[in-house]
């Protein structure tokens, strides 16, 4: 990893979008969404789709004022609430300069009991407008990650009790985020490094400074524009686990704002608990030996955050984890 432009360019090719807007299941506009999204999801590991769950409104709400309400709050009252982190956490292996990254959870925000007991913490009059934005950004955009999971897994042939029983074991947390402008611009124009996340999926609600790249092919980075009406959903490690690596997950990174704050919005699904994850059994035949073990995925967070998983973090660190066949003979 170099400085300057991180050793790779990154294209202004126009990345494809699907259009899940309207859409009833069991139509021939369903089935051709389903195709799309399933081809987008097994090449690259991510989609961008046309999807009403963040509209104008709500968007103008979750970043003109919920984020910015968010992290304008006195630096003891953040620490204290516990629920802010800056630097490398939970979650995280990208190489990140620790004062320019914020970042908050919430876990389950579509339960309002949950969001209350958060902002509870922050403001003890409470912020019921908080509240209303981000139960409202949460159950929109959790329908849209349940609608490209089961399109996904429709379209590479599971079963609907399967498909079902995928979609019902996941739970959500959803992330904000805060990127401040970097402290030495020469050295440091990416903000959060090269990364697969280990989750099901993730879907992105960036903020009108945008930033962030995705891998395709195995090198070329495509920059995601911070496109009003548009989200990109990301599959994680557990879905290619799942998949039996039908899915990739996809490397993704930030690129270090342009001299001004960004935010994001993340929603994150995971298997519920620390079940022991394994390929979904019709994904595995003679033409697609098993290609993971199972595993637990507290287990693989746990390796991720090691030295070693830090390392391999852009060198398909699940494979070194609980891959069939490690790598040892080639890449
Ligand atoms: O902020 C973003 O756009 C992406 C953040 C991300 O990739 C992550 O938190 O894992
Ligand atoms: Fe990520």
């Amino acid at each position: 990893m170099g400085s300057g432009d991180d050793g790779a360019t990154t294209q202004l090719m126009k990345i494809a979008k699907v259009d899940l807007r309207g859409l009833q299941s069991n139509t021939m506009a369903w089935a051709e969404a389903r195709a799309a999204v399933t081809a987008s999801m097994a090449a690259h590991g991510y989609v961008v789709v046309v999807h009403d769950a963040l509209d104008a409104e709500l968007r103008r709400a979750l970043f003109g004022r919920a984020l910015p309400e968010l992290y304008a709050l006195p630096f003891d009252t953040k620490k204290s609430s516990g629920a802010f982190s800056n630097g490398p956490h939970r979650g995280y292996d990208g190489q990140v300069p620790s004062e320019v990254l914020e970042s908050v959870a919430i876990l389950n925000p579509v339960e309002p009991g949950n969001v209350r007991d958060f902002t509870g913490r922050l403001w003890p009059q409470g912020n019921p407008g908080f509240c209303d934005t981000i139960v409202s950004f949460a159950k929109n955009v959790l329908e849209l990650a349940q609608t490209v999971e089961r399109m996904t897994l429709e379209g590479l042939g599971v079963h609907e009790e399967s498909i079902a029983w995928q979609l019902f074991s996941q739970s959500h947390t959803a992330r904000m985020m805060l990127y401040g402008t970097p402290p030495d611009k020469e050295t440091s124009n990416i903000s959060l490094g090269a990364h697969p996340d280990d989750q099901m999926t993730t879907v992105i609600a960036q903020h009108e400074v945008g930033g962030l790249e995705v891998q395709v092919d195995g090198g070329r980075w495509l920059a995601v524009p911070p496109e009003p009406g548009t989200l990109i959903v990301i599959g994680g490690d557990q879905l290619t686990l799942v998949t039996n690596g039908r899915v990739p997950a996809c490397i993704h990174r930030v690129r270090a704002p342009s001299g001004r704050e960004r935010f994001s919005v993340l929603l994150s699904r995971r298997r519920k608990g620390d079940p022991i994850m394994r390929a979904m059994d019709e994904l595995v035949d003679e033409d697609h030996p098993l290609m993971y073990n199972p595993c637990s995925h507290e287990e693989y967070r746990a390796f991720r955050l090691s030295e070693e998983g830090r390392k391999l973090r852009e060198h398909n660190p699940l494979k070194a984890f609980c891959g069939v066949e490690k790598d040892g003979s080639k890449e």
